[in-house]
């Protein structure tokens, strides 16, 4: 039976000690997932679970001094996940978070995981996130914010709705309502505040609406969100990233899942990054990391039954 994976993320961030926190409270499942990162780590955790290093085999990370090392076996630890994925061993991956700019230092030439597993795996992926009060999914979201005029294409839109569908259909919402926030203020006041809403993003969306009957034409992001955590949208589309992870991280940063959508696997990820001030003093929460566990598994049984 495949398994699900672990990587162990940044070696010097709250990655290790997340990880750790779900194996203890989880004794019983440890059958069930396999964790890969650097081997002298690997040695502490519980009898029972499958563990695969990376990384030279005497390397000790200092929690919350990232280093060179530490960066190549975040590195090592994706692809090895990726490739067990692609040979059957493993049945999806939930990921340790990793220090974009360490990546960046060692070579890594993508700006984040996602493109990472996209590259890999193949796939047109989508980031959302669930989990906590709100659902959520980006249009664009490593993408320099003056340049997300340019993605506001037919065919971002269709991808970014339909996985918002799928992922709302996921929770056993059979019709989901789903919002679009506007790019510019007031979604552009009727032309007053700019006018991408009138001449790009509703014709696009009234074009989507006869397959995805609960779309909505562009709303204002200012409150969209508000309007779902009332009960109006099952989710919201955001256009950038700040536009979405602002609210999301101020509502629910300590549940919220990332999760990648439009991937031949799943991949989740907690939605905090390596906190390496707080690394190594006991104090991080492995909510996220456990939450992304459960989601990670409900996608794996909906693609069973599908
Ligand atoms: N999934 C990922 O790989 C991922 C996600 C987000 C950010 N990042 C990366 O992480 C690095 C640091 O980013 P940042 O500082 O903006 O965000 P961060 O999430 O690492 O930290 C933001 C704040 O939240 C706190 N925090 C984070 N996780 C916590 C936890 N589990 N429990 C308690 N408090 C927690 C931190 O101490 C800090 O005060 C960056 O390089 C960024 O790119 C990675
Ligand atoms: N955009 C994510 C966030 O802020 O939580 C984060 O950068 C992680 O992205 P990847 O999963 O692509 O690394």
């Amino acid at each position: 039976m495949p398994k699900l994976a672990f990587t162990c993320g940044d070696p010097a961030g709250v990655g290790p000690e997340i990880i750790e926190a779900w194996l203890s409270a989880h004794a019983a499942e440890l059958i069930a997932v396999a964790v890969i990162g650097p081997a002298r780590w690997l040695a502490t955790l519980p009898e029972g679970v499958d563990r695969v290093a990376v990384g030279p085999a005497d390397y000790a990370a200092t929690p919350g001094t990232p280093d060179e090392t530490g960066a190549r076996i975040a590195l090592a630890a994706m692809e090895t996940a990726a490739a067990g994925c692609r040979d059957g061993r493993f049945a999806g991956v939930v990921t340790g978070p990793v220090s974009k700019a360490r990546l960046a230092d060692v070579g890594y030439p993508f700006p984040g995981q996602t493109e990472f597993f996209a590259d890999r795996w193949g796939g047109a992926p989508a980031m959302a996130f669930c989990g906590g009060k709100l659902r959520v999914v980006l249009l664009t979201w490593h993408v320099p914010l003056l340049e997300v005029g340019e993605h506001l294409t037919p065919e971002n839109f269709e991808r970014t709705v339909a996985a918002a569908d799928a992922l709302a259909k996921s929770e056993g919402i059979a019709q989901p309502r789903i919002a679009v926030c506007g790019l510019n203020p007031h979604a552009g006041e009727g032309g007053l505040l700019g006018d991408e809403e009138l001449t790009t993003i509703d014709p696009i969306l009234d074009g989507l609406r006869g397959e995805f009957p609960g779309l909505s034409r562009t709303l204002s992001g200012d409150t969209a969100f508000a309007r779902q955590l009332r009960g109006e949208f099952d989710v919201v589309i955001a256009l950038y990233h700040d536009q979405g992870l602002a609210p999301l991280k101020v509502i629910d940063f300590d549940e919220a899942v990332n999760v990648t959508l439009g991937l031949p696997w799943v991949r989740t990820s907690p939605d905090h990054g390596t906190a390496f001030g707080i690394a190594g003093k006991g104090v991080a929460s492995a909510t996220s990391f456990t939450n992304a566990v459960t989601v990670a598994r409900r996608l794996m049984a909906v693609r069973a039954t599908n």
